[in-house]
């Protein structure tokens, strides 16, 4: 009976499930022998062999021995010391205020059991050497394990030696999440309240204090502050962390940091000292960009890890990610978590639903199971809340993105399960297309997910894939750069003082087209002048103050001249979270039905709008939500992001106003800001990119699906079996040529 139960409700997620790799499951499973089979967990393992191949000794991690990771660390080795041989570690004389404030943030914290955990990390016994060599020079590439020890005992090493000689560390994250916990975790252990001694900074949040010595922050919060202090004259010391990761942020950041270094020298300034770490990077390319700075390499890990292998390759890795977590549960005692990598919100939150459905129908089979999603665009203190103790006798499931990747540690975490891809983003210059793609991860990703298991004792990680498939992975994640359209980043350098964007300093220099391709579409944006040299317009200069894609920043300044802010401000936010519409398969017709009411025949983002409105007239009824197919937690989400770009207008001092009905001025403002991303209907009744005359689709998702607009602008291509526009909006052509007559002036879309 439970297992027709289990069945059941994993057929139901399935074929509520709307993407077609699904249905292809779908027809799979509503396959005969499924139905009568005895458990679907065996039917599983036998049918599709989620069986796994260890492939590493006892307890021995193979990422640390194998060729893969050899090859790329040719380093000059500090080698720890046993523990037992360092000298007894002094023991911080903690005021009674700092103990006092300290227990009160946290909750009791064992500051002496702490410091013994500090004392096991691999790191520790090397503390010294690491600490002199360190002092001793400008720059260097520190490599060593995933857990051991490098975010949050190097910068806590320097301070306590005096390297930073009073000034601020700054450590930089790739994400928000990293810099919270990391920094939390650090001012534990310095027996100090978060914000006083180590702090965090980070977009709309500074947790920090004049005593603020040791500071993490998002790599995109560094760059933010150099634009008003390009000498970074308040830091000593830049520990740029994560360097594999190759953010865009951080690869602007790698050049602005080296010009930041040798212009104090020139100036006679307070030296500044540039670290750069990384468990799995290609040191000898970090090395020749940073002047042919030392590696130094950090032997050790703290517990090991095991791998296991897919043995056949997964056609669908979120059912053999469920099946695998689901193997795990059945077999795992309680209190021994799992961290579940995906790709996106969307299929974060299914998978959350699948998991929760499934486990109400295993009650008495494995602990309860607390079921948590952890993905970007999650709140701050949803993201926080992963990082809770689980509570005694249950499991905790994390379902994840790559912001879980790197840095982070979440308690409780025992198995890893690697579905081995991520959402990337892909830009063509020639084309001019910008595309979300789901792809398969590099090798280094691979062993950064490995590593967020056996940080607290040992664990093991299954990756979804066969060994096979990884000895296929890229080694390194293709740097942001070389794949994402540029104009936000030549927008930042601009706003840097930095007009020889050609000549910056990168350490991989993006394409010529794709430098030339971003300033001509901020050019046609109205960001830019070309005259003697490339500089901000005002209006440019207002666009950087956005935290958003210029071309949106564009549609958000636009809207001010057209009065209509206060509607284009709700658009802009509807389109910065994922879709607002919840269309579960079992009810599709009676989905599309209750929502006709919203649609415009003008496009998706007036229907947006009318979502909005409808929503704030019932003040965000969460019944309401229910009944009418919508995402309460996106729409919430969509009203927070409101409130910081509101607040960005206020400060600018941009007029709030009301277009009321008039809803074409709303979509003459969309295509000013996206006329670069418009199609042209053809005689045979398929559209074409303005842009790159290359076929393109509307999405199934869009309310223009069944109509044949004669010209539409769209705000995101996506690749799947098609080149597929999504988040369209019908234009008059006249529109798009008075948006940007240079843009146009060879291919002057002829009025419909
Ligand atoms: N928030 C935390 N809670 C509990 N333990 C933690 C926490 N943060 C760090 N640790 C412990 O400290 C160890 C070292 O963490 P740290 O982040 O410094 O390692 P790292 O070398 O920088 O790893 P990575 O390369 O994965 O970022 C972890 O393995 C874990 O044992």
């Amino acid at each position: 009976m439970r297992n027709e139960n289990v069945e059941h409700a994993l057929l139901t997620y399935l074929r509520s499930n709307a993407n077609d790799k699904s249905r292809g499951i779908c027809k799979r499973l509503d396959h005969p022998e499924f139905k009568c089979s005895n458990g679907w967990l065996d039917h599983f393992k036998d049918r599709h062999n989620i069986t796994f191949k260890k492939i590493c000794g006892e307890a021995k991690s193979v990422d640390v021995n194998s060729e893969a990771m050899n090859d790329w660390w040719k380093i000059s080795h500090i080698k720890g010391k046993m523990p037992s041989e360092e000298p007894p570690f002094k023991k911080k004389k903690l005021s009674s205020q700092h103990s006092h404030s300290h227990a009160s943030q946290n909750g009791f914290v064992n500051t002496h059991k702490l410091q013994q955990e500090r004392r096991k990390l691999p790191i520790f016994p090397a503390k010294h050497k690491l600490t002199q060599q360190i002092r001793s020079l400008d720059t260097a590439i520190v490599i060593g394990e995933t857990g051991s020890g490098k975010t949050t005992q190097i910068p806590q090493f320097l301070h306590e030696a005096g390297v930073h000689r009073g000034s601020i560390i700054a450590v930089t994250q790739p994400r928000r999440v990293a810099a919270i916990t990391v920094s939390q975790r650090v001012a534990q252990e310095s027996g100090t309240l978060l914000g006083h001694l180590v702090g965090y900074s980070v977009r709309f949040e500074d947790v920090t204090s004049e005593s603020t010595k040791i500071k993490y922050m998002t790599d995109g919060m560094l760059l933010r502050e150099s634009t008003l202090d390009p000498l970074m004259k308040r830091y000593s010391i830049i520990v740029l962390d994560e360097a594999h990761e190759r953010t865009i942020h951080t690869d602007v950041l790698f050049g602005v940091v080296k010009k930041a270094q040798r212009d104090r020298k020139k100036k006679g300034l307070k030296p500044l000292k540039i670290i750069v770490m990384s468990a799995t990077m290609d040191v000898d390319h970090f090395s020749n960009y940073f002047n042919k700075a030392p590696v130094l390499y950090l032997e050790g890990r703290q517990y090991p890890v095991q791998v296991y292998y897919s043995t056949t390759s997964q056609s669908d890795y979120v059912m053999a990610a469920v099946v695998t977590l689901f193997q795990l549960h059945r077999d795992q005692p309680p209190n021994q978590d799992v961290l579940i990598f995906m790709t996106g919100q969307e299929e974060i939150e299914s998978t959350v639903r699948c998991i929760r459905d499934i486990s109400k129908d295993m009650v008495g089979e494995g602990p309860p199971l607390v079921v948590c999603p952890l993905y970007a665009a999650l709140p701050s203190h949803l993201q926080l809340k992963v990082f809770n103790k689980t509570p005694q006798g249950s499991r905790k499931v994390i379902v994840a993105t790559n912001i879980a990747e790197t840095s982070v540690t979440i308690h409780g975490i025992k198995f890893v399960i690697d579905t081995g891809v991520v959402k990337a983003k892909l830009y063509n210059p020639n084309s001019g297309l910008d595309l979300l793609k789901v792809v398969r991860i590099s090798k280094a990703q691979a062993l950064q997910r490995t590593g967020r298991a056996g940080r607290e004792s040992s664990g093991t990680c299954y990756r979804i894939y066969t060994e096979e498939e990884f000895d296929s992975f890229k080694k390194n994640t293709v740097p942001e750069i070389l794949r994402c359209n540029l104009s936000s980043v030549v927008l930042q350098l601009l706003a840097l003082g930095i007009s020889d964007i050609v000549n910056f300093d990168f350490m991989d220099k993006p394409s010529m087209e794709s430098l030339i391709g971003a300033v001509h579409q901020l050019h046609s944006l109205g960001a830019v002048t070309k005259e003697d040299c490339i500089k901000l317009t005002p209006l440019g200069k207002q666009m950087v103050s956005f935290p958003l894609d210029p071309r949106l920043s564009k549609t958000v300044l636009i809207a001010k001249d057209n009065h209509c802010l206060e509607e284009i401000l709700s658009i802009v936010s509807m389109l910065s979270v994922d879709s607002v519409m919840f269309t579960p398969q079992s009810k599709r017709e009676e989905a599309l039905e209750t929502r006709k009411k919203f649609i415009s025949s003008d496009g998706d983002h007036v229907t947006y709008l009318n979502i909005y409105r409808a929503y704030k007239s019932v003040r965000g009824n969460k019944e309401w939500c229910h009944e009418n197919f919508i995402n309460l937690r996106n729409m919430k989400l969509a009203l927070e992001v409101r409130k910081q770009l509101r607040g960005i207008c206020v400060k600018l001092e941009l007029p709030i106003e009301s277009c009321g009905q008039d809803t074409s001025v709303l979509r003459k403002c969309l295509a000013f800001g996206f006329f670069m991303n418009a199609a042209e209907l053809q005689k045979e009744g398929e559209f074409i990119s303005l842009s790159s005359r290359k076929p393109v689709s509307i999405h199934p998702s869009s309310s223009l699906f069944m109509c044949k607009p004669a010209y539409v602008i769209y705000n995101e291509l996506i690749q799947t079996t098609k080149c597929y526009m999504r988040d369209l909006s019908v234009v008059d052509p006249d529109w798009l040529y008075e948006a940007a007559p240079h843009y146009f002036r060879k291919k002057k879309p002829k009025p419909g």
